[in-house]
């Protein structure tokens, strides 16, 4: 095993998924070990249908297809749901580098599916809208739903294991994932043969919800810098998922399980396409340290944070259409 593969490691979760006897514990230990070093992992056997991640695929590409004028048409408003374009988006808030240049990406952010007249929206909750759909492409709802309804689920059922890791009971964490904040961003990167100093597909960043799961995408690009300052790439295993703990799981783990910067160049002479599914607490849930992470020697970190509070900043930190003139 090289040392990429050791500290990224694949596992096999179908035993878990099936019930198994002691499979969901002795996965628990496993995420724990590589929740504490890179907190990138690859998982197997998680029993989502190809056809899912390819539909979703094929959708994306059939969107940045579409005449920019189309795509300006949905561009994101007050919250993320719609298209991003190309320059868009600084990464001001990475605590890993500083970052000047906007990203080499466009980006169609999808939340869950909500007509005008859902109660969330007529109650005027936070963070929910309807997604802006796409005129002219058939099927590409249905595609892009059917993956994220999917990957809400193998979210949902792992989250036993996740509670297990963090030291404390399988259902310790349901309670704040009764309606999970989750977004599936389809991305596209322009081709970047000659490196260039300080310009990214994808800038040095942590993900700031609880855990995103990656589809492999056909071309690479993807690395993970580890705790020594080098970077790997994750296994490119066709049909995995590589997945990434991420800024609340941090939080709730009390920097245990810190999550790991990680960025993107695409380097081919054509596009990449990703397809990256965040999963997060909800909205109204208050992330604190969860009392295994916690001791005299080992004090919380951190105050309890309402997560829509935490969306907030981010939501004007990073993106420029929402900055005040002077800061941009
Ligand atoms: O494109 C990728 O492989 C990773 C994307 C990513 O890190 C993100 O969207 O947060
Ligand atoms: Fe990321």
């Amino acid at each position: 095993m090289s040392l990429a593969e050791g500290r990224i490691p694949v596992l096999d979760i179908a035993p878990t998924l099936a019930g198994e006897p002691a499979a969901a514990e002795a996965l628990a230990e496993r995420v724990a070990r590589t929740c504490e070093d890179t907190g990138f992992l690859v998982l197997s056997g998680h029993g989502i249908d190809p056809a899912l991640p390819a539909g979703c695929f094929e959708a994306a590409a059939r969107f940045f297809a579409l005449p920019e004028e189309v795509k300006l048409s949905l561009k994101v408003g007050a919250l993320n749901i719609g298209f991003l374009p190309t320059g868009a988006q600084v990464i001001r808030t990475s605590r890993v580098a500083e970052v000047k240049k906007p990203n080499l990406n466009e980006s169609f952010y999808i939340i869950r599916d909500r007509g005008p007249d859902h109660p969330d929206i007529l109650a005027g909750k936070p963070f929910v809208a309807p997604n802006r759909w796409p005129p002219g492409l058939p099927g590409f709802r249905e595609a892009t739903l059917a993956y994220f309804t999917a990957m809400e689920a193998l979210a949902l059922r792992l989250l036993p294991v996740v509670s297990m890791a963090l030291g404390m009971p399988r259902d310790y964490l349901a309670g704040d994932f009764r309606d999970p904040a989750c977004t599936l961003r389809l991305i596209r990167y322009q081709p970047q043969p000659e490196p260039e100093e300080g310009r990214f597909g994808f800038a040095p960043h942590i993900d700031t919800n609880l855990i995103t799961f990656l589809a492999q995408s056909a071309l690479p690009g993807l690395e993970v810098r580890t705790r020594e300052g080098e970077w790997l790439r994750p296994p490119a295993i066709p049909g995995t998922f590589v997945v990434n703990t991420a800024e609340m799981l941090g939080r709730y783990s009390n920097n245990r399980f810190a999550p790991t910067p990680h960025r993107v160049v695409n380097a081919a002479n054509e596009m990449r396409y990703a397809i990256p599914f965040f999963f997060g607490p909800d909205n109204d849930a208050v992330i604190r340290p969860v009392p295994s992470c916690v001791s005299a020697e080992n004090p919380a970190c951190y105050e309890p944070l309402l997560y829509e509070d935490h969306r907030r900043k981010l939501n004007q930190a990073n993106f420029a259409h929402r900055q005040a003139p002077a800061e941009v």
